[in-house]
């Protein structure tokens, strides 16, 4: 086990060209199993959800190879199986977008339990509805066996809540289904338009990419593309608030700017001001953090939702900006049971942070923090922990790195690069974690 040892107090600054979409890149690399003709995809990031993605679909018969630093090409016209390997499987909550493909494309999928971040019960029926309506038959024990030996058929349906990945896996069954499919209450995430528009690349017609509502023309064939994956605004945010944290001056290059107003929106809410420049964003330097109450005086919230809502993954990363900022602030997680469960740990480095329930934590800033021993349990509260460990006074050691790994490609390295004191060293000692 590898665990991260930071110095804080260093002023992150410089450049910075985000990595391709995690979120983005995990359906988009599912998608080329719905052709037999070679798919190549770019700006991937390399981080092990990626890797264990490309594992599954070579696992299946698939030619699946890095071409690359951040390239991938994949020709799917030599899938032997329609069962996923089950270790790969739990290791990744996107080995579940595998399913739509392999269900449109060979009628059938046997699909185990998928993994992913433990921040909630994470619900699949909104796959098992969509899957439903277009006519596939479903067997649920442990594992999920699908199946449609005589083809799915398109449909017209509502889904019970807008669910991103549910979305995805509706969208590539979906492609590949003769006739038109409308999918209401539809997730439009900047990664479901991104796949969208692959399929479209590929020869699908879809109409409403970016509404939640989505009108796809199905083909009985897709073909194959070239597909660049688009940059990861998720990512984005997270290097907003390590600059704002460290009061560095920040440039981000080649985002999207679309795809962050609520992220700035909200960032400035919490005192953290910034520029677009073209798509470059900026993030002046040495910036006090201020919190703006409602109109009134009154105390604010920040709350996630289905886009474009704030999004959930950028939850753990304002509640870390907020222990900086002046003020006080209800941090309010809506869609996950327990992504808050987090808080402890920056509790033990001096942050105020009230739980009020488990959905809502009450922030009061511009607290002090000091290094401290902590264990990452997601993705995104790793992040937040290398948000707060990099303003702290002193030394944090950071273990469970693997699940930063998870989705932040190279994260110390590109850290060191703005400026951070950080280092990859083996957790020989086993740190007596909080
Ligand atoms: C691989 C991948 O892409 N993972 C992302 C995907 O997960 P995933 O697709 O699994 O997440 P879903 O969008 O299905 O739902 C996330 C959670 O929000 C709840 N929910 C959803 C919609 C709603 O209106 N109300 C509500 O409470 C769901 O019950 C679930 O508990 O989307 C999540 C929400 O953006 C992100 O956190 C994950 O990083
Ligand atoms: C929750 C996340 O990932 P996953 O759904 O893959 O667990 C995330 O990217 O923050």
């Amino acid at each position: 086990m590898e665990k991260f040892v930071i110095q804080g107090g260093v002023p992150l600054s410089g450049t910075f060209v985000p990595a391709g979409n995690k979120n983005g890149a995990l359906p988009i690399l599912a998608a080329a199993l719905l052709t037999d003709e070679e798919v190549v995809i770019r700006n991937v990031p390399r981080i092990s959800d990626v890797q264990a993605q490309i594992e599954l679909i070579a696992d299946l018969g698939a030619r699946a190879e890095w071409i690359g630093d951040n390239e991938v090409a994949i020709r799917a016209d030599g899938v032997a199986k329609t069962d996923l390997d089950r270790r790969l499987s739990e290791r990744i909550r996107a080995s579940f977008l595998l399913a739509g493909p392999l269900l449109a494309r060979f009628g059938r999928a046997h699909m185990p339990p998928p993994g992913g971040d433990v921040i909630g019960r994470r619900r699949l029926d909104p796959h098992l509805d969509a899957f439903k309506a277009l006519g596939a038959t479903i067997e649920h024990d442990r594992d999920i066996l699908l199946t449609a030996p005589r083809g799915l058929t398109a449909c017209d349906f509502l889904m019970d809540e807008p669910s991103v990945m549910a979305t995805e896996n509706a969208l590539m069954a979906a492609a590949l289904t003769p006739g038109s499919t409308i999918i209401r209450n539809a997730a439009s995430e900047p990664h479901v338009q991104d796949l969208a528009r692959m399929l479209v690349k590929m020869g699908a017609q879809i109409d409403g990419i970016g509404s939640n509502v989505m009108t796809v023309h199905g083909v009985d064939r897709l073909g194959g593309c070239d597909h660049r994956v688009a940059p990861d605004h998720i990512e984005i945010g997270s290097f907003m608030a390590l600059a704002g944290v460290t009061g560095g001056e920040l440039t981000i290059k080649d985002t999207y700017p679309e795809d962050l107003r609520m992220v700035r929106l909200v960032f400035a809410r919490l005192g953290l001001e910034t520029d677009m420049r073209g798509n470059d964003l900026f993030v002046p330097g040495g910036q006090k953090l201020v919190i703006t109450n409602d109109a009134g005086g009154y105390q604010p919230k920040v709350e996630d939702g289905p886009w474009p809502a704030f999004p959930a993954d950028l939850t753990s990363i304002a509640l870390a900006l907020a222990t900086q900022s002046e003020g006080s602030v209800i941090i309010h997680e809506k869609m996950f049971e327990n992504r808050l469960f987090f808080t402890d740990k920056l509790q033990l480095m001096g942050a105020a942070i009230t739980i009020c329930d488990p959905h809502r934590a009450l922030v009061v800033g511009s607290r002090r923090l000091r290094g401290e021993r902590v264990e990452s349990p997601d993705i995104r509260a790793g992040m937040a922990m290398l948000i707060a460990a990099l303003c702290a006074e002193g030394t944090t050691e950071i273990g469970n790195i693997r699940q930063i790994d998870r989705g932040y490609e190279r994260i110390d390295e590109r850290l060191r690069a703005l400026g951070a004191r950080i280092e990859r060293v083996e957790d020989g000692d086993r740190i007596h974690a909080h």
